[in-house]
């Protein structure tokens, strides 16, 4: 998508009504931003006060009198402050909480479409929160109301008001020198955080391989050499900062200093009265405060800003599945036309092209071919997972992706290669996560992929709980569960991408048991396998190679000519994958 400023992101994008409720939130802490400036000429007033009237008059009902408004005056103020303070806390958290389910799914959207890093959004949203509910935006919403201060510092005496305008000015060159000397040592740090977070994930995911490997030194190493580069940036640029915030703290210093010589001269001159003195200098340090604390919050509003940014712009591309409607629940009626799929990156080719496959009943499709043909990109096709580029995938005549994701999903059974299973237990992995799974089903599923009797075994049967730091299950046994899961809910189409990878003859006869009742309860099934014996069970054999159809047709007879060839079963199935030159004609996709 085009690149947009982050202001037509936000009105491009429909955030809904919460949003635009914590507008008027935001609006709120704003006017109280106000109020508390007003309430911060309590000391200056009170000061001018007690030289001007108490002390010159002697008035000791006036001293009471202004102390008790004072105090007054302060305790409101601290009133206000944690309202405001408290606002700003529920701005941020109802932006992450209204946010981050759309961003979650946004995410795996975008993460599927591009294959980006899914957890990069969930992060930002983070620094959202932050920026919204910490105090980084405090001197932002306070720096307009100071223009209070130095209308009346000119009003005193328009030599103040010119001084205290110097230094405001001062102060905003450094805020803004601030930034441009950290801005680019920061944009290459956090690309370096977010590569050393790379090595962290992946220490974490593949600690059994890099372990017994021999790469825990290596991948440390590299961890190290991310982390000692991004140490190093940040120590600069936080240098800078630091260079250029205690000059202006130093500035600061000065120009209190600067303003009570100015006030003691026009003193002298007779202009000024002593208590107008005292209560300029207060009401120079009010106004300069903001500027202040301005330099040292710059670089943490950009952060929370490009953080918005990206999170509008995966927002902006992401079309909510409540807009779609529902196509009625399918039969079983499969028609693949023409579809070509390209790569996530839209830079390179197709991953597949030129696919055609038609289904008009409940039938068993083998895939097989050389590793790298296209099997999985068709199983993912197939699934919805992956929106092709040309032609189309229509389930009972709706395209895949006319459907609401979760809608589709219930008429689709897919197991990818790697089974991966989610923090929960088994009844609630194999009734996909659903919170109050129908046990019924759940056993039903289980005791057709003949797993019931293993999951029974388990410390505590079904309510065990599995994936990561749960009770470890062997590969036979994740894709048990895998295919009970995928079968969950009698999905009209079953796309199993090697199902019996990790499973012994026995129970890739049970697989194949399976399969066949499958069929006969009227569903589609695609089946990759390298297995000849499994892809006996299948009524029609798709070949495929460098991303196309080779062969189609009748599975007995393929895999009879194929057994007439003569050649070892796993090696002479790919090698009687046609080459690429043998490929049909790939005039409808372009290159
Ligand atoms: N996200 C992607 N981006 C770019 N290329 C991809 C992507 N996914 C797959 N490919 C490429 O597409 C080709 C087919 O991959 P695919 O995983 O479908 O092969 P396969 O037939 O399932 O192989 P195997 O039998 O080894 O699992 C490969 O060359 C792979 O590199």
């Amino acid at each position: 998508m085009p690149k947009l400023s982050l202001l037509k992101l936000i009105t491009a994008t429909d955030l809904g009504r919460p949003f635009r409720m914590l507008i008027s939130v935001f609006i709120c802490a704003v006017i109280l931003s106000a109020f508390m400036n007003i309430l911060m000429l309590t000391s200056p007033i009170f000061m001018m006060q007690i030289f001007d009237r108490v002390l010159t008059g002697r008035h000791l009902e006036t001293l009471i009198l202004l102390t008790l408004i004072a105090a007054a005056a302060l305790m409101t103020f601290g009133g206000l402050d944690w309202a405001r303070n408290q606002l700003m806390a529920r701005i941020g958290a109802s932006i992450q909480r209204d946010l981050a389910p759309r961003v979650l799914k946004a995410s795996i959207q975008n993460r599927i479409r591009t294959g980006a890093d899914g957890g990069q959004a969930m992060r930002d949203l983070g620094t959202v929160r932050q920026l919204l509910g910490g105090k980084t935006l405090f001197p932002f919403l306070d720096a307009p109301w100071s223009l209070i201060f130095f209308i009346l510092l000119w009003l005193i005496h328009p030599w103040m008001g010119i001084y205290a305008v110097i230094c405001a000015v001062t102060l905003m060159l450094c805020a803004i020198l601030s930034n441009l000397a950290s801005r680019s040592l920061n944009r290459k740090t956090q690309k370096e955080q977010m590569a050393a977070q790379h090595w962290v994930d992946l220490a974490v995911n593949e600690s059994e391989a890099i372990s017994a490997l021999g790469m825990q030194s290596s991948l440390v190493q590299r961890y190290l050499d991310r982390l000692h580069k991004l140490h190093d940036g940040l120590h600069r640029s936080e240098n800078r900062i630091e260079i250029i915030g205690s000059g202006a703290r130093t500035l600061r210093q000065m120009a209190q200093i600067g303003i009570m010589t100015v006030a003691a001269y026009l003193l002298l001159q007779d202009e000024l009265s002593q208590g107008v003195v005292i209560a300029s200098s207060i009401l120079l340090a009010r106004a300069l405060a903001p500027m202040e604390l301005m330099i040292t919050q710059w670089q943490p509003l950009l952060n929370g800003l490009s953080a918005l940014k990206r999170v509008m712009q995966l927002l902006a591309g992401y079309r909510d599945d409540a807009e779609k409607t529902c196509p009625p629940t399918p039969k079983t009626r499969l028609g693949i036309q023409q579809m070509g799929l390209r790569k996530p990156d839209r830079q390179g080719g197709f991953l597949l092209r030129d696919i055609n496959i038609k289904a008009e009943r409940p039938e068993i499709f083998g895939i097989m071919g050389p590793s790298g043909a296209g099997k999985t990109c068709l199983c993912r096709a197939l699934a919805g997972v992956a929106v092709p580029e040309l032609g189309e995938i229509r389930l009972d005549g709706a395209r895949l992706d006319q459907w609401p994701a979760d809608d589709l999903g219930r008429h689709i059974g897919y197991m990818p290669q790697d089974v991966g299973l989610p923090p929960a237990s088994v009844a609630e992995t194999i009734a996909r996560l659903s919170q109050d799974p129908d046990m019924d089903k759940v056993y039903a599923v289980a005791q057709r992929v003949e797993a019931h009797d293993f999951i029974m075994q388990l410390p505590n049967g079904y309510d065990t709980r599995i994936g990561a730091e749960g009770f470890p299950l062997s590969g036979g046994q994740r894709q048990r569960i895998g295919l009970a899961r995928a079968l969950y809910g009698d999905p009209v189409m079953i796309v199993l991408d090697e199902p019996d990878a990790h499973l012994d003859t026995e129970s890739a006869q049970i697989l194949a048991r399976v399969i066949h009742a499958e069929k006969q309860r009227g569903a589609i099934i695609f089946l990759v396998s390298h297995r000849p014996a499994m892809l006996q069970v299948t009524d029609k054999l798709i070949i495929m190679s460098d991303g196309c159809v080779t062969k189609q047709g009748n599975s007995r007879e393929i895999l009879t000519e194929l057994k007439n060839r003569s050649i070892p079963p796993k090696p002479e199935l790919d090698q009687t994958a046609p080459s690429r030159k043998s490929a049909p004609a790939k005039k409808t996709v372009p290159a």
